[in-house]
């Protein structure tokens, strides 16, 4: 394929095309009942057992995704990824978010040096730092031992810490190491948001880490210079140096703001904001709570997928395969969302941080060429635990609209409970909905099987199910922090594989911008308004109107030295 060439104009995607009315024929019902079929659609890798036989899919299907995967080079693509090479083009960086988690001996070349010592250095020094403050040889200003944790960070420098932090606070191991801590993260900007998160913490006690790879992002800014406020206004200004650290690629703009730079941990433009939870951004403020081995364990566990995914043939490669049955689902089934659903409380922040990573690496309109395309990239990704939502959207799953689901189940509880005289355990019974929801959507119940239920007939067409909806299936022995990592690296991985075969450019976010500069410009009419009163101008109608009205009706809150205490 000729690098400026669209993907769309190749021979395996006209292929794939003409394959889906091949596949229309067959139902999902039918399907499954071939065996052969099945059982080459389980892969296991490292404990982690794929089961896609639930995708409209046949092997023929399978082969023409290969075939589209070699014509969108898709192997050297991922070699041009771990080799350094500077494949987001947009931004001339590389993209090297595999090197975060690389043993310490491994060698990854960046312009003809090797990243992973730099990488080390600052892992090590998150171990130095993370062990003094746990251990109470850093303390805060009045002598006190830090003990709770803000990070201040938003977009990729939250989602993905958050979604660690949420999965590891039930985890038998970390919980040991994390006796007596606590750990909140500030996103919004929304004052709502500082105040629940400063909400029973003592400033005292208190260590704010403010995560921004820019160190300019406006919501971050302000959030840490409140929280500076916080703890000035309590503990004076010197207070600061004690509890105040930074994550970041600016270093200048760390030290501006008032942070020492020894007390910044640094990472490289070749992370990407929303795959860089592997970098400080993530290991620093999950050290800090579980200390460096549980999140050692991490990472090692995301790199056990990174060398899967350089190495293992397309058939047996988690990422690879996922991708590829995306790109299937999206544009050549034309569904264009998909659901995540763990089934494991621990699991309620991975579909929002894989929103993010998924639908900021893949929303693009344009090829990495520039050239428009004609087919829409990326998915609409959400998501929810089960069963929570089995309550709430699978109607729309079941007998609505076909969005093909991830199921994720875990084999063993982070913490089983068998009550005395019930059929089964609790984690028995969320698992027992894990394996009968795939096959639900995939058979359906017919009319006929109604009838012969007894079903009245005027509710025969409300309680049929077309069934022919597909799904996969991902089994994971634990959750504990090394599978966590391998989780988080199997759906990174799986985005690159779309964007690769789609073509485009999946390590920019240029779709970000627009509504930023638009708010600046809001912020200064706000301002000229409220401090000169100046009427809103240059506005259409529509947001003149609105504008005016939050004005005149916000006119007597608060302008100035309005208190940062909580009122809750
Ligand atoms: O880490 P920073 O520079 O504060 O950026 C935060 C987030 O904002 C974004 O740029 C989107 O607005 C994300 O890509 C990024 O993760």
């Amino acid at each position: 394929m000729a690098s400026s060439s669209l993907i769309c104009e190749t021979g395996p995607w006209k292929d794939l095309r003409a394959h889906v009315e091949d596949i229309k024929k067959t139902h999902l019902r039918e399907l499954m009942s071939d065996t052969e079929r099945c059982k080459s659609m389980m892969v296991e890798f490292d404990g982690i057992l794929l089961d896609y036989s639930r995708q409209r899919a046949n092997l023929d299907t399978l082969n023409k995704l290969y075939n589209l995967a070699e014509t969108a080079h898709l192997k050297e693509k991922i070699s041009r990824m771990f080799n350094g090479e500077r494949i987001n083009s947009t931004e001339n960086r590389p993209v090297l978010h595999i090197a975060l988690r690389a043993p310490r001996d491994s060698v990854i070349n960046s312009d003809g040096k090797n990243v992973v010592p730099d990488v080390w250095q600052v892992l090590d020094k998150i171990r130095d730092f993370s062990e003094r403050v746990r251990s109470g040889a850093w303390v805060g200003a009045t002598g006190k031992v830090l003990k709770d944790v803000i990070a201040i960070g938003i977009g990729g420098s939250f989602l993905g810490p958050l979604f660690v932090h949420t999965a590891l606070q039930t985890d038998p191991e970390a919980i040991e190491f994390a006796q007596g801590r606590q750990l909140r993260f500030l996103a919004n900007v929304d004052p709502i948001d500082v105040a629940r998160n400063i909400a029973g913490l003592n400033p005292e006690t208190t260590l704010v880490v403010v995560v921004s790879k820019t160190f300019t992002t406006a919501e971050t800014m302000l959030n840490a210079r409140t929280l500076r406020e916080w703890i000035s206004a309590a503990l004076g200004p010197q207070a600061v140096a004690k509890h105040m650290v930074a994550v970041s690629t600016n270093l200048t703009l760390v030290e501006k703001f008032g942070i020492d730079p020894n007390n910044a941990f640094a990472f490289w433009d070749w992370v990407g904001g929303r795959y860089s939870v592997c970098s400080a951004v993530g290991v620093l403020p999950l050290s800090l709570q579980y200390g460096f081995s549980v999140v050692e364990k991490f990472l090692k566990g995301a790199s056990s997928i990174d060398q899967h995914f350089y190495s293992a043939p397309f058939e047996k490669n988690l990422p690879v395969l996922l991708g590829l049955l995306s790109i299937w689902n999206v544009s050549f089934l034309g569904y264009p969302a998909r659901a995540i659903l763990p089934y494991s409380q621990a699991l309620e922040k991975f579909a929002p941080h894989i929103q993010q990573v998924s639908m900021e690496s893949n929303g693009k309109g344009v090829s990495i060429d520039g050239v428009p395309l004609p087919y829409e990239t990326g998915e609409i990704d959400f998501g929810e635990p089960g069963t929570n939502g089995q309550h709430s959207f699978y109607q729309l799953i079941h007998q609505g609209r076909v969005i093909p689901c991830d199921f994720i189940g875990v084999v063993k509880s982070q913490q089983p409970v068998y009550l005395k005289g019930e059929m089964v355990s609790n984690h028995d019974e969320l698992m027992s909905n894990f394996f009968a929801q795939p096959d639900a959507l995939a058979y359906g119940k017919t009319a006929e099987q109604l009838l012969n239920e007894n079903v009245p007939q005027p509710l025969i067409p409300h309680k049929t199910f077309s069934g022919n909806r597909p799904s996969l299936s991902l089994l994971l022995p634990l959750l504990n922090a090394y599978n966590i990592g391998q989780l988080l690296a199997i759906y990174e991985h799986r985005i690159a594989v779309e964007g690769f075969v789609w073509g485009i450019n999946s390590f920019d976010q240029w779709g970000v911008e627009l509504g930023k500069s638009l708010a600046t410009q809001v912020r200064k009419q706000l301002h000229a308004s409220r401090k000169k009163g100046e009427p809103v101008e240059g506005f259409n109608f529509s947001t003149t109107t609105m504008l005016t009205r939050y004005l005149e009706e916000s006119a007597d809150v608060p302008k100035e030295d309005c208190t940062i205490l909580p009122k809750m």
